[in-house]
């Protein structure tokens, strides 16, 4: 998978082109990232990318021509007719589904803003589609570049070892992830629940379901609100709220 990311920040995406899972899934060809930096299509002598918005207000807004160009240019260096998704507050926010979706295409445009955001009028023109990483305002739109890149780079074929396989993802089956443990067997007197220790696989297969399930309820309940659970989920998410009296 190709992506391109137009922003004034290129040396950031160091950050998931140089480590970890997304860093092993460039080195192996497997998502390559190329960047474009709008101010690289100023002419004025201070390159100016920023302009004043009509109206007033307070803080600027990122000048269309420059990022326009970049925007171009980073359709003309991908294949295809690639999407161009812009970060933003006012996009629908990110769920595991639409990285599932943006994970299949060939290739992808990230725009990335700076100040208090890019004219209306380039986004009705150059932007399909806007993505929210949350309902907060973060200085950039780079860090939710990053979380985008990161959380498509996991669906990629191959990416997740088999044993950290993407399928297997809290997310993946629309639940919130079980406790985990490691060792010591006991830490501060808190010691590790005795079915992680049996072997039993079903068991803690079972426990495991039931932990996810029980902790969705408490803290995500809006993801159960539509979910069809199976009569085994049904059984294990009763036998959790009377174990844990709710
Ligand atoms: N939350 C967000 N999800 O995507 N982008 C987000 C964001 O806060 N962007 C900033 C908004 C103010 N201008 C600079 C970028």
């Amino acid at each position: 998978m190709q992506i391109a990311i137009v922003s004034l920040f290129p040396e950031m995406f160091s950050a998931v082109s140089e480590h970890g899972v997304t860093g092993r899934a460039v080195d192996q060809g497997k998502v390559a990232l190329n960047h474009i930096n709008p101010r690289s299509f100023t002419t004025d002598r201070h390159r100016t990318v920023d302009d004043r918005p009509y109206g007033g207000g307070p803080g600027m807004l990122m000048k269309i021509d420059p990022l326009q160009q970049a925007i171009s240019a980073a359709r003309a260096s991908l294949n295809g007719e690639p999407k161009v998704v812009y970060l933003s507050p006012q996009g629908r926010q990110l769920d595991h589904s639409k990285t599932v979706e943006l994970s299949a295409l060939d290739s992808l445009v990230l725009v990335a803003g700076r100040y208090e955001g890019v004219d209306e009028r380039l986004i009705q023109s150059a932007v399909d589609e806007e993505i929210s990483i949350g309902d907060y305002v973060l200085s950039g739109g780079e860090l939710p570049a990053m979380v985008l890149i990161d959380a498509i780079t996991r669906q990629l074929p191959g990416v997740l070892g088999h044993e950290l396989s993407a399928q297997e993802d809290s997310y993946a089956d629309g639940l919130l992830d079980c406790p985990h443990y490691t060792r010591p067997e006991v830490f501060e007197g808190r010691e590790v629940p005795e079915v992680l220790l049996s072997g039993d696989h079903e068991k803690i297969r079972r426990w495991r379901l039931k932990q996810a399930l029980g902790r969705t309820l408490e803290r995500r309940p809006d993801l159960l609100k539509d979910r069809v659970m199976s009569p085994e989920e049904q059984e294990l998410l009763a036998q959790y709220c009377q174990e844990q009296g709710i």
